[in-house]
C-alpha cells in the first residue's frame, strides 16, 4: 500500500473532543444541556446499530439523547404528530429522523416537518438551500465529515477536480455542494454516466457514494488522487466463517491504495465521522438556539 490512510476513528475521536469541552462549557456557564432526538421507524437491523451506536456516543460527550422507535405500521400522521412535540420541546436541539422510511410514509414531508433549525441531518428544503446559496446552514453530516478529511488531507481544494460517484440528496449533491464552496471544479457522476473510468481517472478527489460493494478498481484512481469511500456494504465473509459477513466500501481498497495519495478505509473511514459530525451540528443547533457562540471548526 502507497496511499497515506486516512484514519475516521482518530479524527472523530478528535471532534468529539472539542464536543464534549463545548457541552461542559455550555453545562457549566449555561446550564444547558445539548439534546438530539433520534426517530426510527421501523425494525430494519442495520438501522438499530446506528441509532445504537448514535445513542451511545450522545451520552459519553454529555449530551442529552431521546431515542423513539416506533412500529413499522406507524402511520404518517402519527410520525408527523411526533415531529411537532419534539419541534416545540426546548429541550430536544436536534432531531434526526433515520432514513429509509417505510413506503408509506411521505420522506420529503417528514423531512421538511423537521424544523430547519433542529434539522441537524441538513436535509430540510431550507437547509439545501441555503447551503446551496452560500449562506450558513446545518450541513448534512456525511458530507460534512468527508470535507473535514479532505481538508485537514489537502489544506486548500481550491482548483483540484473533485468526482463525486452519486446523486443522492443525502450523501452526492451535498457533497457536491460543499466541493464547490471550497473552489474545486465538480463533476457528480451517476448511473447514467458515460465513460465513468476515464471520468474517475480525471479526478484529484474522488467521492465514492454509490452502494455497490467495490465498484471502483484501482485503475480508475488517478496517481496521487485523494480517495473518499463513502460505501457501506456488507458482504458474505465465508473466510471468516459460514454466513459471516463483512463492511465494504464503493471502492476497491487494496487495488486503489497501490495508487491513491490517500484513502479512506471501510469500515473506520467516513462512518465514525458521521456521527462525529452529528454530535458537532447538535451542539451548533444548541448554540444558535440560545445566541451563544458556535464551536469553532466543527462546521463550514
Ligand atoms: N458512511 C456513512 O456515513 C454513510 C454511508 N452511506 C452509504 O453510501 C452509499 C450511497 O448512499 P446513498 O447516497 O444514500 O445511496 P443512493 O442509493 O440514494 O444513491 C446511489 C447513487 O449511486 C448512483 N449509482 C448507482 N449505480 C451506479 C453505477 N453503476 N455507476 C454510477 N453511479 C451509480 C445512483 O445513480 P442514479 O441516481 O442514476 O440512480 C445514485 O445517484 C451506500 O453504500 C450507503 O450505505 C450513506 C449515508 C451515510
Ligand atoms: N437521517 C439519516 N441520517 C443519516 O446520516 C443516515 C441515515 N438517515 N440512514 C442511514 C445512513 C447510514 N449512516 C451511517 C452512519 C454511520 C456509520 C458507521 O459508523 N459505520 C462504521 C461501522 C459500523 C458497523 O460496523 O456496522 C464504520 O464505517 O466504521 C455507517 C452509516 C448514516 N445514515
Amino acid at each position: 500500500m502507497n496511499a497515506t490512510l486516512i484514519d475516521g476513528k482518530v479524527f472523530a475521536a478528535s471532534i468529539r473532543e472539542k464536543v464534549a469541552a463545548h457541552v461542559a462549557r455550555l453545562q457549566a456557564e449555561h446550564g444547558l444541556t445539548p439534546g438530539l432526538a433520534v426517530v426510527l421507524v421501523g425494525e430494519d437491523p442495520a438501522s438499530q446499530v446506528y441509532v445504537r451506536n448514535k445513542g451511545q456516543q450522545t451520552k459519553e460527550v454529555g449530551m442529552a439523547s431521546f431515542e423513539h422507535r416506533l412500529a413499522a405500521e406507524t402511520s404518517e400522521a402519527d410520525l408527523l404528530a411526533l415531529i411537532a412535540r419534539l419541534n416545540a420541546d426546548p429541550s430536544v436541539h436536534g432531531i434526526l429522523v433515520q432514513l429509509p422510511v417505510p413506503d408509506h410514509i411521505d420522506e420529503a414531508k417528514v423531512i421538511n416537518a423537521i424544523a430547519p433549525e433542529k434539522d441537524v441531518d441538513g436535509f430540510h428544503i431550507s437547509n439545501v438551500g441555503l447551503l446551496a446559496t452560500g449562506q450558513k446552514s446545518m450541513v448534512p453530516c456525511t458530507p460534512l465529515g468527508c470535507l473535514l478529511m479532505l481538508r485537514d488531507t489537502l489544506g486548500s481544494l481550491s482548483g483540484l477536480n473533485a468526482v463525486v460517484v452519486g446523486r443522492s440528496n443525502i450523501v452526492g449533491k451535498p457533497m457536491a455542494q460543499l466541493l464547490l464552496k471550497e473552489s474545486c471544479t465538480v463533476t457528480v457522476a451517476h448511473s447514467r454516466t458515460r465513460d465513468l473510468a476515464g471520468l474517475c481517472r480525471s479526478a484529484d478527489i474522488l467521492v465514492a457514494a454509490v452502494g455497490r460493494p467495490q465498484m471502483i478498481p484501482g485503475d480508475w484512481v488517478k496517481p496521487g488522487a485523494t480517495v473518499i469511500d463513502v460505501g457501506i456494504n456488507r458482504i458474505p465473509a465465508p473466510e471468516k466463517g459460514e454466513g459471516k459477513t463483512r463492511l465494504v466500501g464503493d471502492v476497491d481498497f487494496a487495488g486503489a491504495a497501490e495508487v491513491a495519495g490517500a484513502i479512506t478505509p471501510v469500515p473506520g473511514g467516513v462512518g465514525p465521522m458521521t456521527i462525529a459530525c452529528l454530535l458537532a451540528n447538535t451542539v451548533t443547533a444548541c448554540c444558535r438556539a440560545n445566541d451563544l457562540p458556535e464551536p469553532e471548526g466543527l462546521t463550514v
